[in-house]
């Protein structure tokens, strides 16, 4: 079997007296696109920062393609791309001078022109950041996060509080990421039914379920992917956790 583009072990964080993350293990296959469900605070974003070393874990180990993101920062650097929540950006700056600025940062960056069409941004190429729409401002974080020619993306709340039509060319931008294995954080049912070929469950900051979303909804014996949600957190979204 081949080497794993994500492989978690028995991660474990806490903040303080919460515990964040507890006992996470998870395995993303070369290719693959992994949703992250889970209600507000099931820990989801702990999960993807101490994946992404931008945390460490109090236990449990992560493993990159192999590269421990803590021991070999630059190993990791080089093949993980990350669009965070509420990336700040300088809003003074056109959206082809910041793909110019990200581009610098990397040997071989994809050429400005092919990011542009990914995310469907051409238009607003000699548009400031700060006059972007929450849904272009969205749209061109996923192209820095793409900037390197990254083999493994993490992509979290991709499309949250976007209009329909921002949230489907997104999900197009995400569509054509043919090669890459993608780490998607969500709790929208209708993304993660769409783009993920499998989920993994987060519930107060344990795994709860994995699968296949068909699969999920299959074993709860429930019409869809919501439905096998609440029947296995008992939870059900609130509407703003579900837009
Ligand atoms: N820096 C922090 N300091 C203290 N507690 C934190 C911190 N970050 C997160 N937490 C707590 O850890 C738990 C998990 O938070 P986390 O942000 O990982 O969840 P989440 O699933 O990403 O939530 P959301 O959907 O709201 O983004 C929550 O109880 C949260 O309040």
């Amino acid at each position: 079997m081949s080497q794993p583009a994500i492989e978690a072990k028995n991660l474990y964080k806490r903040y303080g007296e919460v515990v964040a993350v507890e006992d996470v293990s998870l395995s993303v296959a070369p290719g693959e696109v992994l949703g992250l469900l889970g209600a507000n605070g099931a820990g989801k974003t702990t999960t993807i920062e101490l994946i992404a070393g931008l945390r460490k874990p109090d236990r449990g180990t992560v493993r990159v393609l192999g590269h421990d993101p803590q021991r070999e920062r630059a190993a990791v650097r080089r093949l993980l791309g990350v669009q965070l929540q509420e990336a700040t950006l300088h809003g003074a700056l056109t959206v082809a001078e910041l793909l110019g600025l990200y581009r610098s940062f990397y040997p071989d960056p994809r050429p400005a022109a092919e990011l542009l069409d990914l995310v469907d941004l051409r238009e607003q190429a000699k548009t400031r950041f700060e006059r972007l729409s929450g849904g272009q401002q969205q749209r061109l974080s996923i192209a820095l996060a793409l900037v390197g020619r990254p083999r493994v993306v993490i992509l979290d709340e991709l499309t949250t509080g976007l209009d329909p039509r921002a949230r489907r060319r997104i999900w197009a931008g995400v569509e054509a990421l043919a090669d890459e294995t993608v780490l998607l954080v969500s709790h929208a049912m209708d993304e993660v039914e769409r783009l993920c070929d499998r989920v993994v469950l987060l519930d107060a900051g344990r795994i709860v379920a994995q699968g296949a979303p068909a699969g999920l909804v299959a074993q709860t014996g429930t019409g869809s992917l919501e439905e096998a949600f609440v029947a296995l957190t008992g939870r059900e979204l609130t509407p703003e956790e579900a837009a």
